[in-house]
């Protein structure tokens, strides 16, 4: 690992015929000297400036700073769904140029199908594939089984509660098997105990499908307990201000919110954040 001018660790990137890539595994993400700014009439807004990262294959990466600093417009554009003007993402070497089934995304509002059950908003992407009953029925068993839905397969989403349609819309996502997991305060609404048991299910969740995980939020507890790296950005324009290893036990139990390390690392980002608010 190695550390770059923006205090950003990751494996180095090297350009590919294809593009960026960040070596070996599944689900590397390469972002370079991506900017954004947006146009509204004769006005523009800076909102990313020179943003430089590189996720290894398999890691679990957050990204954490103010409202307003570009997290949200960063995923968008890791999803496809948002133009940089200037630089580049490629997942695996290939540039990102639209959404695609090898980023699945989840949201802080909860996106399923209303009209359909749980098991058919899972088996939603597959169907649209073309992928057979069987096949079909196999996805949605092996994710209704990894979220815990089980007993909900055929309930529909407004007979469950925030943490379980947020598992929902995991299991949606999974189902299209991505690569990576773009997931944009998916917690965020939900009550703090729900909110605890989602993030170790989560967890829980990413050991079981070693996809690379790019996870937004404003929480530093939620932060801390989830990744193995933290981003912190600051606004104005939005850019990288530090990044920090978490080196916590993999085995992330409730206790490890009590670890000394974990109390540090919330000291010195609380610190960041307030300095950077003042
Ligand atoms: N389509 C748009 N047009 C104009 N400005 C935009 C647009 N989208 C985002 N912005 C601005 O860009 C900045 C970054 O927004 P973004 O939603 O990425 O921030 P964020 O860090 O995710 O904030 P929050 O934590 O509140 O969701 C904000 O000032 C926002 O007003």
């Amino acid at each position: 690992m190695e550390a770059t001018g923006n205090g950003v660790i990751g494996t180095p990137a090297t350009i590919t015929s294809q593009g960026l890539s960040t070596g070996g595994g599944l689900g590397a993400i390469a972002i370079r000297g991506v900017g954004k700014t947006f146009k509204t009439g004769k006005t523009s807004f800076r909102a990313l400036d020179n943003i430089d990262l590189e996720i290894r294959a398999n890691e679990f990466v957050t990204i954490l700073g103010p409202s307003g600093c570009g997290k949200s417009t960063l995923l968008r554009i890791v999803a496809g769904l948002e133009e940089a003007n200037e630089g580049a993402v490629c997942v695996d070497g290939d540039s990102v140029v639209g959404p695609g089934a090898d980023r699945g995304m989840v949201f802080q509002g909860y996106t399923l199908f209303p009209w359909l059950t749980v098991r058919q908003n899972i088996e939603y992407g597959p169907k649209l594939k073309g992928v057979s009953i069987l096949e079909r029925r196999a996805i949605s068993n092996r994710y209704l089984r990894i979220t815990r839905l089980e007993p909900f397969a055929n309930r529909f989403p407004k007979q469950l509660s925030g943490g379980m349609k947020q598992r929902v819309a995991i299991a949606r996502a999974l189902a299209n098997g991505p690569k990576v997991l773009l997931m944009d305060e998916p917690f965020g609404a939900l009550d703090a105990q729900t909110k605890l048991e989602m993030q170790e299910a989560l967890l829980d969740v990413w050991e079981k499908e070693k996809t690379t995980v790019l996870f937004i939020t404003h929480d530093i507890d939620e932060a801390i307990f989830l990744s193995q790296r933290i981003i912190v950005m600051g606004a104005g324009p939005g850019r990288i201000l530090k990044a920090y290893p978490v080196t916590l036990p993999a085995e992330r139990t409730s206790e490890v919110r009590e670890h000394s390390e974990f109390l540090k690392l919330r000291r010195e980002l609380a610190a960041l954040l307030k300095h950077k608010e003042e």
